[in-house]
């Protein structure tokens, strides 16, 4: 599976320095008492009558752990239901992300974890974006409570199928361009800035949902192009736009270069820039053009949007170019996509996940269940760093 990596902030021109974040968090069942919280008041209603977290203040031992669904590079995802309450409140299920704070610390994430927070819960409510349920921390780690998506990740799929066929491509492709439009140009210039087949999961469904906001940020207005610079080095080396390798300072823009990539990867089945060496990958994406194979056969619709979306000149790059969404949408690769019914989901998408009841994790793989109980996260932290986690 692609990892994700990221630098500290880094100054314009300084060159490649990518971190290559190690060490996967480790999920806990600490007892520790709960420290702040926030929630976002949230009614889920599934039919069932509805359970109001609003009303309660959050801590672990709320909830049950059921299963890891994915450990990523900063954080584990553990299924839950709620530990008490009436039958119909434990029958739900969530997702609890859970963050360790010295490993946000040390991987110099706080800030990421900050935006991921605010971001999360500015945009819940996308058809396409994973809900952000609510938030709240204990003395070791953060937790963010999110809808759970019960299909599993596209990149199981995608393996599985070995490539997807144009229309299969297309259809996940607009729901993608959908959401990049509203984080750009809906949510005022949210770059999301690791798009991969990993952190796109499928709904029951079988629409996508949007899940890890670890490094999206919001950018500001997309027409003044110094305000919205950022020169953070994240993301997953495949999928990285050659600005970010040049560490020149990038915009909105790497999410349509992203987009490209995955489309590419949708037809046949590898990204067009693969090495087991990140820094090799780096070289190809900016020196080398993408190439075609001759079997799969790929459109020349097809070709052209992937083309123009790696173009590596951003100014002229499709989506970052006047128009913006709106000419991405009228590329002939989208002819026949009704961008209406899309939207409003009126058709269920090519792949229907099989989920047998709301809690079942079959579609994800099975992770090793690590419970750690000791205390990392010292006083002399806690006296330097909590008021960064507030939000919490
Ligand atoms: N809401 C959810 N419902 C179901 N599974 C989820 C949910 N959120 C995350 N996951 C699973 O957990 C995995 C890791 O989550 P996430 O990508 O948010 O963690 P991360 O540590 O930030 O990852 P990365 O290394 O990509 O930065 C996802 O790829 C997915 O398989």
């Amino acid at each position: 599976m692609a990892a994700t990596v990221a630098s500290s902030q880094l100054p314009p021109g300084g060159g490649l320095n990518p971190l290559q974040a190690q060490g996967l968090l480790q999920a806990s069942h600490s007892h520790h008492q709960q420290q702040q919280q926030q929630q976002q008041h949230h009614q889920m209603d599934n039919g069932e009558g509805t359970f109001d977290l609003a009303s309660r203040k959050l801590a672990l031992s709320d909830f049950q752990k059921v299963r890891t669904l994915g450990t990523g590079t900063f954080a584990r995802v553990v299924l839950v239901r709620p530990a008490h309450g009436t039958e119909e409140e434990r029958s739900r299920v969530y997702a609890l992300k859970i963050l360790r704070k010295t490993e946000v610390i040390k991987l110099k994430q706080i800030d990421h974890v900050r935006h991921e927070r605010r971001i999360l819960s500015d945009v819940s409510g996308h058809p396409f974006i994973t809900s952000f349920v609510a938030s709240f921390s204990d003395h070791n780690f953060l937790y963010l409570l999110l809808d759970y998506i019960p299909g599993g990740e596209l990149f199981t799929y995608l393996r599985k199928y070995r490539r997807f066929d144009e229309d299969m491509a297309r259809f996940y492709a607009a729901e993608i361009v959908l959401v990049l439009e509203y984080l750009h140009e809906q949510q005022g210039g949210i770059a999301y800035r690791d798009m991969k087949p990993e952190n796109l999961l499928l709904d029951a469904e079988g629409h996508i949902k949007l899940v890890d906001f670890g490094f999206a940020k919001r950018l500001g207005n997309n027409d003044d192009e110094h305000a919205v610079e950022t020169y953070t080095l994240c993301g997953t080396p495949e999928y990285l736009a050659p600005e970010v390798i040049h560490n020149k300072g990038h915009t909105t823009a790497v999410d349509w270069w992203a987009l490209g990539i995955l489309i590419y990867e949708f037809l046949t089945g590898y990204p067009p820039f693969w090495h087991s060496n990140p820094i090799e990958i780096y070289k190809q994406i900016v020196e080398k053009p993408v190439v075609f194979p001759h079997d799969p056969p790929t459109s020349p619709a097809a070709q052209d949007i992937i083309r123009q979306l790696c173009t590596v000149d951003r100014s002229r790059r499709l989506g970052n170019i006047s128009g913006g969404a709106a000419r991405v949408k009228a590329h002939p690769f989208f002819n026949g996509v009704d961008w209406d019914a899309m939207i409003q989901r009126r058709q269920h998408g090519p792949i229907i996940p099989p989920v047998r009841y709301p809690g079942d994790a079959q579609c994800f793989d099975i992770y090793p269940e690590e419970d750690a109980t000791h205390d990392e996260y010292t006083d002399d932290m806690a006296a330097r760093y909590d008021e960064y986690f507030q939000d919490f």
